[in-house]
């Protein structure tokens, strides 16, 4: 097998054993374990383990033989898996409406060599902000949807998802619920970015919201997108200190900076291989410095 970094992400009842198991299965294998992060959560009896594997050319075995195999060991542990073999760039789709700070920090931040994918488009029902994709030379695709043509704009966008293979979408301040079938057909792949600390202020409007009630602390959640709105599982939080001085236009400046940082750490924890989800909470390990 190529030199690369293999990242396997398991999760499966507890038992004792598992770890053991598993390191065996892949030293046998010929691969170097470079990390393995594992969580036990006893409340639920559920395990949860990211390994960070290398091979080199000593290592014989295919991908197609490496996943056979384990499929095997997985069913004696009843274990749920995916593997990254590192070897290729997540493409990413970017959906925007009308607020452009998000997309400008991604932007931004896959130009700086900071977001480890290949941000393949732009895609907005609105034209605002083509300029901004412009300017980061990504190409734009202008989706106008109403309340009447929600399905056919969906399906319009899910053939331009389809025909470049998108791995990732990001809502970077989409403004639009997007159907269970839509959702379901795009599991655990869409990733929201939230202006405001959920639960608090889950649907539109949440700085207004967070001015009318006085709160001193504001924030922004990245989590995947479900049918449920804003109830998918959380990837990433952030907050800062407000006061009774602060108007919603102030809210909502510090909101922006709180949003842009927030969204980025959720994506590149998911680009990362860093996530797990399990049932409507998401289990993210901590970056290993390899
Ligand atoms: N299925 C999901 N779709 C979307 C989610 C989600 O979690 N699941 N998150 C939203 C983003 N969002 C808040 O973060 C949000 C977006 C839109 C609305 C809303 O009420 N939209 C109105 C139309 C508003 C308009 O046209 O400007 C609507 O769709 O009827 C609330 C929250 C993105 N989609």
């Amino acid at each position: 097998m190529n030199p690369q970094i293999v990242t396997f992400l398991i999760k499966c009842p507890d038992k004792k054993g598992i770890i053991s198991a598993l390191t065996g299965f892949f030293f046998k294998e010929g691969f170097n374990i470079i990390s393995a992060q594992q969580y036990t959560n006893s409340l639920e009896g559920k395990f949860f383990m990211r390994i960070r594997l290398t091979s080199d050319d000593s290592v014989a075995i295919s991908k197609n033989q490496l996943e056979n195999k384990f499929s095997d060991l997985a069913k004696s542990y009843q274990i749920t898996w995916k593997v990254d073999y590192g070897s290729k760039k997540q493409k990413v789709a970017i959906l925007v409406s009308h607020t452009s700070h998000n997309l400008y920090d991604l932007l931004y931040r896959h130009r700086e060599g900071e977001l480890n994918c290949d941000v393949r488009m732009v895609i907005s029902n609105h034209q605002k902000l083509k300029s901004v994709a412009d300017m980061f030379g990504v190409p734009f695709h202008y989706a106008p949807v109403t309340a009447e043509t929600k399905s056919e704009q969906e399906n319009e966008l899910t053939r331009l998802l389809d025909s470049h293979k998108i791995d990732l979408i990001v809502m970077a301040r989409y403004m639009q619920i997007l159907s269970a079938g839509f959702i379901d057909r795009y599991q655990g792949k869409i990733i929201n970015i939230h202006h405001s600390f959920l639960p608090a202020f889950q649907g539109a409007n949440p700085y207004k919201r967070a001015y009318e009630r006085g709160v001193k602390l504001i924030g922004a959640t990245a989590h995947y997108a479900t049918k449920d709105l804003d109830e998918g599982p959380i990837i990433e939080q952030g907050v800062e200190r407000v006061t009774h001085e602060c108007t919603p236009a102030s809210l909502k400046k510090i909101g922006a900076d709180i949003e842009t940082l927030v969204l980025a750490k959720a994506v590149n924890f998911h680009l990362n291989n860093q996530v797990i989800v399990d049932g409507n909470k998401a289990i993210v390990f901590p970056e290993t410095g390899e």
